[in-house]
């Protein structure tokens, strides 16, 4: 597989409206797009949609109304190409990333998690964002049948124990106290990277 070997994987997942977007950029913004890239695995699969379907990227990739229209569907043509190759969009998401940190911002299934514990066991760490549904529901989300009881918004609510767990919600700590240690590990993982010769082994966590 042709991609290069990252010093740290933060795999984020949450439910709709939770900040996935926003907490993974705050992290990029802090450790600085040099240092490190964020991942959507959603990015291929709307690019291929929306090539597919005459409709507008951009719209799809961002936070508006836009996409939930699609939403439904989109789901069910990522997942007839899942069936037989549950990491594909992982592969086409990774691809292209060069910088030491990853932050892959919207693992939604087993298999997506898998994927990365299972290419990069020493250097993944999944994290969840949570919020209520009330602070959910102020930034747009409402419950959609067919979508919020689907795997794609609960293949992640059991089963896996997550190793931090980062709250965004007005009432509970700042999310920059709340990621000082994810940041904290990000930084060592970089220093790392710089002290040693590129094939000595990778930061152990
Ligand atoms: N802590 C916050 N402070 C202010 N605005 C926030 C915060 N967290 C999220 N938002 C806003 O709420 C909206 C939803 O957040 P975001 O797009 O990051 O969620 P998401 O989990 O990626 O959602 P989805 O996958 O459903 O699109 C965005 O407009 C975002 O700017
Ligand atoms: C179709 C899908 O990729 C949409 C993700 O959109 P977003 O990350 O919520 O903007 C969800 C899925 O793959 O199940």
């Amino acid at each position: 597989m042709e991609v290069s070997e990252p010093r740290l994987v933060l795999v984020f997942s949450g439910k709709r409206k939770s900040g996935k977007d926003y907490v993974t950029d705050l992290i990029q913004d802090r450790l600085g797009s040099d240092v490190c890239c964020i991942l959507r695995l959603s990015g291929p699969l709307k690019q291929q949609y929306a090539e597919e379907h005459g409709l507008d990227l951009q719209q799809l990739l961002g936070p508006g109304p836009y996409k939930e229209q699609y939403r439904a569907d989109m789901i069910r043509w990522g997942e007839t190409r899942r069936h037989d190759d549950p990491g594909f969009f992982c592969r086409l998401a990774t691809r292209e990333a060069c910088q030491p940190v990853w932050v892959v911002s919207d693992a939604r299934r087993q298999t997506d998690l898998q994927f990365f514990c299972s290419e990069f066991p020493r250097q993944t760490q999944s994290v969840r964002v949570q919020s209520s549904e009330k602070t959910r529901k102020q930034r747009g989300w409402s419950f959609s049948t067919g979508v919020d009881d689907a795997e794609s918004e609960c293949g992640l609510d059991s089963g896996v124990e997550f190793d931090w767990i980062i709250t965004n919600e007005a009432d509970a700590p700042s999310l920059d106290e709340q990621l000082q240690p994810i940041l904290k590990l990000a930084e060592e993982a970089v220093t790392s990277s710089r002290s040693r010769p590129p094939d000595d082994p990778v930061l152990v966590l």
